[in-house]
């Protein structure tokens, strides 16, 4: 009781303040997001909030976290798949090929879970349960990983999930993916896979793959349809064998470092005041081709 009274008068000193830069969150941990449902469907967050205990509020403000030196160049590949389609595994093999920081949505969520407060409890039972955590949590945790590395190459592994996902990526960390792999597997043998993988995970069992197998069909499909459309999809087998897999996965991050090192010499050539001048006079007397 006093948690709930605690927590509506954070509410209402959070909606009084309306600062810039600050994300304020309002969670339940037994329901999903409910800001703008209300018992009788109409959108009035106060009575819904006052309504529900464990009402948890996410409070944080970007400098919290910190961002990226401008102007560095950063590079993002988003893995997504279903559940046990190998984007670990294939994640791997990329990082020991390629250079790159592996982030796992779930594996800091997972992280986030073992921590004794009001925050790790509800991401643990959101996780059991196989739904989604809210967004902007996932994204300050995957910042924040971003910025510890040091790197300025990243995988980011089972991300976005939703629209929502991406939508907060897009306002708080808004570099765009170089590109995004989709590990295409059906579901028979997903679930096959991740009922054999034994790695302990407290949402490996039957009732929980069910749910996140719906989640990823009413969820994540949507994003993979927005990013085909954008041209950004990439899309392999991820039915043949991890080693398999990796042969298609290899040929798409090549063509990417060379698309990489194609910009950068031209942006090494374009920074070269010589060149410049030497591309000017040439260009006068119609000889462009001269310095190429
Ligand atoms: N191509 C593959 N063929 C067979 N088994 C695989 C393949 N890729 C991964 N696995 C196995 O399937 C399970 C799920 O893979 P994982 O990489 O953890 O999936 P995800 O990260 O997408 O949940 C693991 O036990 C892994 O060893
Ligand atoms: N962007 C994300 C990624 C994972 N998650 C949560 O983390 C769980 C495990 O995700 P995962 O990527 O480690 O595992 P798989 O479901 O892909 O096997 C999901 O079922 C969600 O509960 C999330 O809420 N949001």
């Amino acid at each position: 009781m006093r948690s709930r009274y605690h927590h509506s008068s954070l509410l209402a000193a959070a909606l009084s303040h309306n600062i810039k830069h600050t994300f304020i969150h309002y969670l339940c941990l037994q329901s999903d997001l409910i800001y703008t449902n209300s018992h009788n469907g109409e959108k009035n967050s106060h009575r819904r909030t006052e309504n529900i205990p464990n009402l948890l509020i996410v409070n944080w403000t970007q400098n919290e976290v910190g961002s990226f030196p401008p102007g560095k160049k950063i590079t993002i590949v988003f893995v997504i798949g279903g559940p046990g389609s190998g984007k670990g595994t294939q994640c791997s093999m990329i990082v020991k090929h390629f250079g790159f920081t592996h982030l796992s949505a779930g594996d800091l969520l997972r992280e986030e879970a073992k921590s004794d407060t009001e925050q790790g409890m509800m991401v643990k039972n959101l996780m059991h349960e196989g739904k989604l955590v809210p967004s902007e949590l996932i994204v300050k945790l995957l910042l924040k990983a971003m910025l510890q590395s040091g790197n300025d190459k990243f995988l980011v592994d089972g991300f976005p999930r939703n629209e929502e996902n991406r939508q907060a990526y897009d306002k708080i960390i808004g570099i765009e993916p170089e590109l995004v792999l989709f590990i295409d597997c059906s579901k028979e043998e997903m679930e096959r896979r991740i009922l054999n993988r034994n790695q302990g995970r407290d949402d490996d069992n039957i009732d929980t793959v069910r749910r996140r197998f719906e989640v990823f069909q009413e969820s994540t499909l949507p994003v993979v349809q927005h990013y085909e459309k954008t041209g950004k999809l990439r899309r392999v087998d991820g039915a043949k064998s991890a080693d398999a897999v990796f042969e298609d996965v290899k040929a798409i991050f090549v063509q990417l470092n060379t698309q990489a090192n194609q910009v950068s010499s031209v942006s090494r050539a374009q920074s070269n005041p010589f060149k410049r001048f030497l591309d000017l006079f040439c260009g006068c007397f119609g000889t462009q081709e001269a310095t190429n």
